[in-house]
């Protein structure tokens, strides 16, 4: 029988956990999410103007980097990390020194439940990333781990024990994550359809993954959660939380993670404009039919058995097949090399254990 999720209050990780929100506008949203995030610590990256001031409510504990500072502490390495684009919020998840990251978008709000109960998002993502994941074969009833839910008849006993969950893909009601060409032809499309599921992604089975409402175990995959190269200075924008999410997938299903989607939600306010929208993401759109063959066809060897080699690995294959796409991939393939120089840098202790499991496995 699956254990129940025996999951208590979301405080429980509270030394644990931070929440990056990466921004350009004023964050007063956080008002409304101030019972479920004032105990834990927020790292805030203001992309933009580093001169504006970005306004924090009183009363929550944050750090915040604006452009200076990244290049401040990253030095000649800062140019892995992107401006005028929410890939920004990567730095976050490399100055972090927890073990759990939660990311949000400032313009994402509390959600209701069916019942009319405001949902308490983090608390949702703490319990998918507490629980295991089942990527080997699928449990029709979703998440096996949920309380009132187990492993239907014909599931294997052999697998019930699941994997470790690295990632869990929250959901958005109102404004959905869609596309400047879907928004285009659907402008008053709304969400509002609440599905009570939450299921693992099977190996092999590549999805989009939207960057608004996130949350990863940092130390099982975080060097893989780079958000790339887009916005001011690059042929394309708005890609950033994909490309994230094909190379860690890729690279949970090599090393025996989890990647769980659905629930919790959030509210998503505020649509962005598609016609600029569709300024950044043109290339990506085209481009996007040939990624995603590469991504099903990247095989990484045996020995790859940390993220930071599996992501080393990745990036010689994209620079292998993918710059005769375009030359951008042959900086982008370079820019994941030096964000993984730079990880390791700032990261020291994960490195090491990094290079020992390396040892450990010649
Ligand atoms: O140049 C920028 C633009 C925005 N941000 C911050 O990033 C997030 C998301 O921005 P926004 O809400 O304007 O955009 P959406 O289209 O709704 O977001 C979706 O597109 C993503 C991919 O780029 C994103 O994560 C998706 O969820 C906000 O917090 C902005 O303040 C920025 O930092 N720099
Ligand atoms: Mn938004």
């Amino acid at each position: 029988m699956a254990q129940p999720s025996t999951v208590s209050p979301a405080t429980l990780l509270k030394d644990e956990l931070d929440i990056v929100i990466p921004t350009i506008r004023n964050l007063d949203f956080l008002e409304m999410w101030r019972p479920f995030f004032q105990p834990y610590h927020l790292i805030i990256v203001q992309d933009g103007d580093p001169s504006k001031i970005i306004k924090v409510p009183p009363g929550f504990d944050y750090e915040l980097y604006n452009r200076n500072d990244i290049n401040r502490i990253l030095g000649p390495k800062s140019s892995c990390i992107s401006f005028k684009d929410s890939a920004c919020r990567c730095f976050g998840y490399m100055v972090s020194k927890k073990k759990y990251i939660y990311t949000i978008d400032d313009d994402c709000f509390v959600a209701k439940d069916p019942t009319g109960k405001d949902i308490n998002a983090l608390e949702q993502h703490i319990k998918n990333l507490l629980s295991p994941s089942t990527p080997f074969f699928f449990n029709t009833l979703y998440d096996p781990y949920r309380d009132g839910a187990d492993f239907v008849r014909g599931y294997p006993f052999s697998l019930r024990e699941g994997v470790p969950t690295a990632v869990s893909h929250g959901l958005w009601l109102n404004i959905p994550d869609y596309d400047a060409p879907t928004q285009l032809v659907k402008p008053l499309e709304r969400n509002s359809r609440y599905v009570d599921a939450i299921m693992t992604i099977p190996k092999g089975t590549l999805f989009p993954m939207c960057g608004m409402n996130l949350a990863f175990n940092r130390e099982l995959i975080g060097p893989a959660m780079y958000f790339g190269l887009m916005g001011d200075g690059q042929p394309i924008g708005r890609y950033d939380d994909m490309w994230a999410g094909w190379c860690t997938k890729v690279i949970c299903d090599h090393l025996g993670l989890g990647v769980k989607t659905g629930l919790p939600y959030i509210w998503h306010s505020k649509a962005s404009n598609p016609f600029v929208n569709l300024k950044k993401e043109y290339k990506g759109i085209y481009w996007q039919e040939e990624l995603i063959p590469f991504f099903q066809s990247v095989t990484l060897p045996k020995d790859c058995t940390t993220v930071q080699q599996c992501y080393i690995e990745i990036s010689k294959q994209v620079k292998a097949k993918l710059s005769k796409v375009d030359d951008y991939f042959n900086k982008l393939a370079d820019a994941m090399v030096t964000w993984i120089e730079a990880w390791d840098e700032l990261n020291p202790s994960g490195a090491k254990s990094a290079e020992l499991s390396k040892v450990a496995s010649k």
